[in-house]
């Protein structure tokens, strides 16, 4: 017979020893095919089989776990028997001792080992491989147990009969017969096979068959995840119905996000590991939520925000399925993700998937803050609320209404109309002759009184316009970069915003992009530097992100208020004059 040495951890401090390592002889490795996985429940209409509860909990439990175990099983490749009847002598026991015939019956088919779970289980890890597990018995072994603290937190030493496996040998199935036999001594205590094992294990023959692991993350009870955080699969007592529930979500939710990290992986054409890390990071990732998902940011920030820690999120429009969300430390970001990792979310009406980030992204520029970050941009001055809302609408409704007139000019991504003077797109100049429409000077706008007295007001020393481009946009449209022409018109220029707000960009000589937000009924006087050292341009966009939120476009109007420059062209010799 070939022995394999083969190195394990036993942790002993279970037992108040040190961690060790320690060679185990082994026979020769079991392979998935010789393993098979069996249990059952007792269906309904067996009314005597008197286990603690009820057979209807356990018909609910096992509509978690056998889809879960079978989907283990099928993983690693062992055979998955699922019975719901446990042959044996139903009107004489109890369920509780069907399982040593069950286990039985699979070894006479021929399976090298049979490795019994209660149908209280679920499997939380596909990743371990009970063949190896198995493997490690030596070929004295024929009976593997794991260990669980039960009864008394902490106690260890336990030998389980809800998860255990019986080697297809005469000692293996002699064991099975002794087990069956102590039915008389043990029927009438509280968990009679499961006493009976624990008082059997500690006798010859069978001690010195039975291969015993401590709780080493294989397998344990729902009060001790504590002991091991990652076991293989983990035993809810009978009665914990929604916490088996709740680890069943998570186990489904596990699969799940595996499946959307490789969908991102392959769409971005980038390793799943650069995506996320598989140790606490303080960002974490909301792999289902993004703008694309139609979440906003309100919704997103509503869920974080409220825990310890949390500092921004990072959305981005149009480019990623998901959304980051950061913390102060590592620490944080992993008290959150316990909290809110697979659990439905109501504020974002879905199950939330998060993995903890490892590259990060570029961002998207932020839009900076309303008022006094926008008169950060030299010459700017902005006054968020120029007109009241009502004094907005009134304005809005006239200039629908001029639009009526059809006086349209339909430009790449906007239209307009010009009043005073009109500006000839192809000549990139203002037309010096007054409009003149069936002989009458198209003065600015009587509605456009209010605005220019205040502005005037204002700015008693700056020239008063007198050539008013309207605007017009569409969601979707916008302005490419551009300076107002520096020989047709002075300083300053003047933009009034109706009915939408939005996000215009400032471009700086040194290329600096500065993403601010012209809110609707703001009015924002762009002099000096600002007018004419300064491109600014509104991206072709539907939606805008202002302090971290996605803010959907509506149709805007904007007043372009000017002075022509008469005669004497721009002087200022920047690179932006023509
Ligand atoms: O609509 C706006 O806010 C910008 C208009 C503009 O830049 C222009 O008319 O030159
Ligand atoms: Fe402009």
């Amino acid at each position: 017979m070939v022995l394999w040495l083969v190195p394990i951890t036993i942790n002993m401090q279970d037992f108040g020893g040190k961690a060790s390592k320690i060679n185990v002889p082994v026979e020769k490795p079991v392979t998935p095919s010789q393993v098979a996985f069996v249990t059952f429940y007792a269906p309904q209409d067996n009314k005597d089989h008197r286990t603690h509860f009820d057979d209807s909990t356990y018909k609910d439990l096992s509509k978690y776990s056998m889809t879960n175990i079978a989907d283990y099983c099928s993983y690693h490749g062992f055979a998955f028997f699922f019975r719901n009847n446990y042959m044996v002598d139903t009107v004489n026991k109890a369920a509780y001792w069907g399982k040593m015939d069950v286990v039985k019956h699979y070894l006479d088919a021929g399976y090298e080992w049979v490795v019994w779970t209660d149908i209280d289980v679920l499997f939380l890890s596909k990743e371990s491989m009970l063949d190896r597990w198995l493997s490690r018995a030596n070929s004295t072994q024929h009976m593997a147990f794991v260990t669980e603290c039960t009864r008394e937190e902490g106690k260890f030493g336990t030998v389980r009969s809800g998860f255990f496996a019986i080697r297809n040998s005469k000692i293996g199935r002699g064991f099975l017969d002794a087990w069956k036999d102590t039915f008389a001594e043990f029927k009438g205590n509280w968990n009679p096979e499961q006493e009976a094992l624990e008082g059997l294990v500690k006798k010859e023959p069978w001690q010195s068959a039975a291969y015993v692991v401590p709780q080493d993350g294989i397998h344990t009870y729902l009060g001790c995840l504590h002991y091991d955080p990652n076991p293989i699969s983990v035993h809810f007592p009978g009665f914990d119905k929604g916490a088996m529930k709740e680890y069943h979500e998570k186990y489904k939710h596990t699969k799940k996000k595996k499946e959307v990290c490789e969908l991102i992986s392959r769409l971005e054409q980038d390793s799943i590991g650069s995506l996320i890390s598989d140790n606490p990071t303080p960002v974490l990732i909301a792999l289902n939520a993004s703008y694309d998902s139609l979440i906003t940011g309100h919704q997103l920030k509503s869920v974080f925000d409220k825990y310890p820690g949390y500092t921004k999120i990072e959305m981005f429009v149009g480019s990623k399925p998901y959304s980051y969300i950061f913390h102060d430390s590592a620490d944080s970001a992993r008290q959150v993700f316990e909290v809110l990792d697979c659990k439905e979310s109501v504020e974002l009406g879905k199950t939330l998937l998060l993995a903890y980030a490892n590259e990060l992204p570029e961002f998207p520029e932020r839009p900076l803050r309303i008022k006094e970050d926008i008169e950060k941009l030299d010459g700017i001055f902005y006054f968020p609320r120029f007109v009241s809302l009502e004094e907005e609408e009134l304005l809005t409704r006239h200039v629908k209404e001029q639009g009526e007139s059809g006086r349209w000019e339909i430009l790449h991504q906007r239209s307009v109309q010009h009043y005073g003077y009109r500006f000839d797109y192809p000549a990139n100049d203002v037309d010096r002759n007054a409009i003149d429409l069936d002989n009458e000077i198209v003065q600015l706008p009587e509605w456009t009184r209010n605005i220019l007295g205040r502005y005037m007001q204002l700015f008693p020393h700056l020239p008063k316009p007198n050539q008013l481009t309207m605007n017009h946009y569409i969601p979707g449209g916008g302005i490419p970069y551009h300076t107002d022409r520096h020989s047709s018109f002075l300083s300053p220029v003047l933009i009034f915003s109706m009915a939408s707000d939005i996000v215009m960009d400032f471009k700086s000589l040194d290329e600096k992009v500065t993403s601010v937000v012209l809110e609707r009924g703001s009015l924002v006087v762009m002099h000096g530097k600002a007018r004419y050292e300064y491109q600014h341009a509104i991206k072709p966009r539907n939606v805008d992100i202002i302090d971290g939120l996605v803010q959907e476009r509506t149709e805007r109007w904007s007043l372009t208020f000017r002075t022509i420059r008469d005669g004497q062209p721009c002087q200022c010799g920047t690179i932006l004059c023509d």
